[in-house]
């Protein structure tokens, strides 16, 4: 069989090629080493972006955030408490209006790899996840159904040109967002946000993968229609 070649652009430092010897989409071993890999690398991007740059670029992503919210009308936010240098978006949290609302993922207690997501404002005691991620305490009147979500601001580790994602590898925002790829969730905007350091050209992709409709970086809000994925 013919040898395919995953080519990534690499903005921050080179890094190791992968070969494959397998179609494209099949989830095999070097599918996996290359996943393994590029994670180590943008995790590592991400990480090292400086307070300084780091603070700018917030602010150029959560400006573009409040804007797409504002034309969107929309009035539940999913957001996310920031991990791993990821960006830091709960400021939005104080910005909101009253009618407005504000929502996390937590790990589901039941059911293992899906997310549960909970109402919270800066005032909601928290405390760390088996990832050390901050989460509010699990309960059911705080619980916002996804479908009540208009905009959800999802985290990436990598994103390519066509809206591919790569994320910490849980499959956690895959199994949320499948229903919406279905069509069953037609009120729901997912929204990749990242850094510009997180792009690489292009992502090895599985078929359970969802790709983004729309990224939000500070240079640029990229939208993608389902051709492009
Ligand atoms: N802010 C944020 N919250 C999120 C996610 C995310 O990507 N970002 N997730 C997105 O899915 C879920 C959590 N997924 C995660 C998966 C792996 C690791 C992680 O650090 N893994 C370790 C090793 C595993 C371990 O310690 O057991 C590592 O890779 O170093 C963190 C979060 C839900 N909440
Ligand atoms: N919809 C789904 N149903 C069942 N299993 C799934 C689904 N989506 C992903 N998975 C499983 O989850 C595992 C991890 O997937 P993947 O490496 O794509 O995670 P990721 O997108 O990087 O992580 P995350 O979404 O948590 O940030 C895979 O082994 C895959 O089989």
């Amino acid at each position: 069989m013919a040898s395919s070649r995953i080519e990534v652009k690499y903005p921050c430092q080179e890094a190791p090629e992968v070969t494959t010897d397998t179609p494209k989409n099949a989830l095999n071993a070097a599918d996996e080493l290359s996943r393994t890999l590029l994670r180590k690398h943008f995790r590592s991007c991400r990480k090292q972006i400086g307070e300084a740059q780091r603070a700018q670029a917030e602010q150029k992503i959560l400006e573009r955030v409040a804007e797409l919210i504002q034309h969107r009308g929309a009035t539940t936010i999913g957001g996310y408490f920031p991990n791993d240098g990821e960006p830091d978006l709960t400021p939005l949290m104080t910005q909101l209006a009253p009618h407005q609302r504000f929502a996390v993922p937590v790990l589901h207690p039941f059911h293992k790899n899906h997310l549960l997501f909970l109402r919270t404002d800066q005032n909601t005691p928290l405390q760390p996840n088996k990832f050390g991620i901050p989460e509010p305490a699990c309960e059911v009147p705080s619980v916002v159904p996804l479908a009540a979500i208009h905009v959800l601001l999802v985290p990436l580790v990598a994103f390519d040109q066509h809206g591919n994602r790569l994320g910490m590898g849980g499959g956690f925002f895959d199994r949320t967002l499948a229903p919406w790829l279905r069509g069953e969730l037609p009120h729901l905007l997912p929204v990749g946000v990242a850094f510009d350091e997180q792009q690489a050209e292009s992502l090895p992709h599985a078929h359970w993968d969802v790709p983004l409709p729309m990224i939000i970086t500070p240079s640029k809000s990229w939208q993608f229609s389902r051709r492009d994925v």
